[in-house]
């Protein structure tokens, strides 16, 4: 049975000093929810303060209001008051269905502060923008898409996707057939809307790069037709960089013609697509009265986006603009509020009943695999029934251990990816952590000894090797002690003990875009001592190697480690997972999935079974109501009157 977790984590008050506990909150509810670590001092201080402005002063009510501001925090879009009720928490909670009917009762409904419906209760702002994203992706469902020319696709499918070997699938030489890629592309081509999913290494951007220039191919046959303008876009500048280059990779197995179609597109972060609004973090240039002008939208590592950034990238899209919303909804939410990614796979999932099992063969003419097309309408590759959410299965760049492993821990299934841990060559678990303390001097000894030498690209080489990933940032299991104690294992190890901030070998992330120096946040470099004596960083970007004085760094940390959300969407050779302990909130089937899945050819799990075990029964649960709408098909409710 897997077990929910909410984002929301309780706190241990350090002293009757400490800043989260609201020194001035009446005696009640509201200060003793705050003592037990549910709220905090600025829920607490934003639930009187609203209370009083609207005439409330009920104090389950207040609570509620606290507990809704608490939860948008933690990472949900609405309060769900059933699971809101923490057992840890030892309070006099009010009984949920009375009270629901105080909050839809009170003047913070009344006044439009809070908005309650099918059961949630949401500040405003979460509301709005939830209706309006199933809105708008109920409008674009509605619509019919581009119509196509079929025997053109069904060319180029076959151009851009050529069948390998057998009716299995399998061209007996390793190579695998394409036929869910061909597919996802055929879906794509003939909806307006698509999301296409896909644990790592599936293919999801070598199969956008190819459907981009089987829409350039189709537009090129209109009368008239234009130049498509294509938009590349992600959360953030790491994803988005990567994204360019991935196409750009993609490209070059492609013929010429078609190279030429997708040449020279770049990719942005969602925020500079839409256009910054001085003195605005919210609202952009482009919203619905200034459309984007581009015909096809793809955004990738959708999982990282926020319901807030989906809303206004929804509303600045034209109902023609073809949208492709592409991610693995198994991995860690956006940091912001929503799970947009995951709920959209949910909702339309509902919409469509069963899950629908494709026989691709029937489309394309290639017998084979199964395609996993969920779709609206029930069949997964018809034209015209509305967008589908296409996953991608097959994996192309793990040896067999990793993907297993990836697979039991998203199927839930812990004695499985405990047998591949123990059977596979590619992946193991180590109960001591003290285990890895080899791999780590080694690596930390090499890096040191190379960039003391000057080898810039042998450390870099050698930072890539390995990546050690903890869930925290701070405690015995967070990044910031296993930066410490790697520097200290190396101490003893080599009897240097003179760790300056910057020494040979440090090895470096960093943690914000940094545009003047070309750095984007999540970059990494080594500290090298270079030829004339002094100390330099040895940085690998997205644009390629580059050397810049340290002096000339701002936002950087140490990297013997990096937490798990930082690492979402790198890759590295071997990966080190550490796991929390059993208790720790971070302790998540997701954090799990998306650790292990950033290794290329090792991964290494540290913790015992029944941590493991603990990690893959539970399951994040950020409360929305996105899903729910996007299944319900009409979008939702209308205007945000309480149900
Ligand atoms: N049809 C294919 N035939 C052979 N190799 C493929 C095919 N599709 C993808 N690959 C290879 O698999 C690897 C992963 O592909 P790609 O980067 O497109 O996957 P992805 O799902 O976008 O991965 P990630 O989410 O980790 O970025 C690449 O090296 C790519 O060249």
């Amino acid at each position: 049975m897997s077990e929910l977790v909410t984002g929301s984590t309780l706190f241990e008050p350090t002293s009757a000093d400490d800043r989260r506990l609201a020194q001035r909150a009446p005696e009640g509810l509201l200060r003793e929810a705050n003592q037990a670590g549910a709220i905090t001092a600025a829920d607490v201080h934003t639930a009187v303060r609203v209370g009083r402005l609207a005439g409330e002063e009920r104090e389950p009510v207040l609570l509620a209001l606290a507990l809704a501001v608490h939860a948008v925090v933690s990472g949900s879009t609405c309060l769900d008051l059933g699971a809101a009720v923490d057992p840890r928490v030892e309070i006099e909670w009010p009984e949920p269905a009375g009270w629901l009917e105080q909050v839809q009762d009170s003047p913070l409904v009344a006044t439009g502060v809070l908005r309650v419906e099918h059961g949630l209760i949401y500040l405003d702002r979460y509301h709005e923008q939830e209706v309006q994203v199933a809105r708008d992706l109920e409008q674009r469902l509605q619509a019919t898409a581009e119509t196509h020319d079929e025997s053109l696709l069904a060319t180029g499918l076959e151009r851009l996707f050529p069948p390998v070997g057998d009716a299995a699938g399998d061209g007996g030489d390793g190579r695998h057939d394409p036929v869910e890629q061909r597919a996802a592309a055929r879906v794509a081509v003939t909806r307006g809307t698509t999301v296409l999913t896909g644990g790592p290494g599936t293919g999801k951007t070598t199969t956008v790069a190819r459907l981009l220039a089987l829409l350039v191919e189709q537009a090129e046959q209109r009368p008239g037709g234009h130049r498509l303008r294509i938009a590349l876009c992600a959360p953030t500048a790491r994803a988005a960089a990567q994204l360019r280059d991935a196409v750009t990779r993609a490209a070059s197995d492609m013929s010429a013609a078609d190279q030429a179609r997708i040449e020279g597109l770049e990719a942005l972060t969602m925020h500079r697509l839409l256009g910054w609004k001085p003195g605005s973090s919210n609202r952009f240039r482009h919203d619905r009265r200034n459309r984007l002008p581009h015909d096809v939208v793809v955004v990738d590592e959708a999982s990282m986006v926020s319901l807030t950034l989906m809303a206004r990238l929804l509303e600045a899209l034209r109902p023609e603009t073809r949208l492709v919303v592409v991610g693995d909804p198994d991995q860690l939410a956006s940091v912001d509020a929503g799970a947009v990614l995951a709920d959209l796979v949910a909702g339309l999932r509902g919409r469509a009943g069963d899950e629908d099992v494709v026989e691709d063969g029937a489309d394309d003419g290639v017998a084979g695999d199964e395609v996993e097309v969920e779709a609206s309408g029930g069949d997964g590759v018809r034209p015209g029934l509305g967008p589908p959410v296409v996953r991608l299965t097959h994996t192309y760049r793990f040896g067999g251990g990793i993907g297993d492993l990836a697979q039991a821990i998203r199927d839930g299934d812990a004695g499985r990816a405990l047998a591949v841990l123990a059977g596979a060559d590619d992946v193991d678990l180590v109960a001591d952590p003290d285990d890895v303390r080899h791999r780590l001097v080694r690596q930390a000894v090499d890096l040191r000894r190379r960039a003391a030498a000057g080898d810039g690209e042998g450390a870099l080489r050698a930072l890539a090797g390995h990546r050690l990933l903890c869930a925290h940032r701070t405690g015995p299991f967070g990044v910031s002690a296993w930066n410490r104690l790697v520097e200290q294992w190396v101490s003893e190890e080599t009897g240097e003990t003179f760790w300056t901030p910057m020494y040979p070998g440090r090895p470096l992330l960093v943690t914000s875009n940094d545009y003047a120096n070309d750095l984007l946040n999540g970059d990494t470099g080594v500290v090298i001592r270079s030829a004339d004596g002094v100390l330099r960083a040895e940085l690998e970007t997205t644009g390629g190697r580059r050397l810049l004085p340290t002096s000339r760094l701002s936002d950087i940390e140490t990297m013997h480690a990096m937490t798990v959300h930082k690492a979402q969407g790198s890759q590295a050779d071997h990966v080190t997972v550490l796991l929390p302990e059993l208790d720790s909130p971070l302790l998540t089937r997701e954090l799990l999935y998306t650790g292990v899945t950033r290794a290329q050819r090792h991964v290494t799990v540290v913790g015992t079974p029944e941590v493991l075990r603990a990690a893959i029964a539970r399951r994040t649960h950020r409360a929305s109501g996105l899903a729910q709408r996007l299944g319900a098909a009409d979008g939702g409710g209308d205007t945000g009157v309480p149900a």
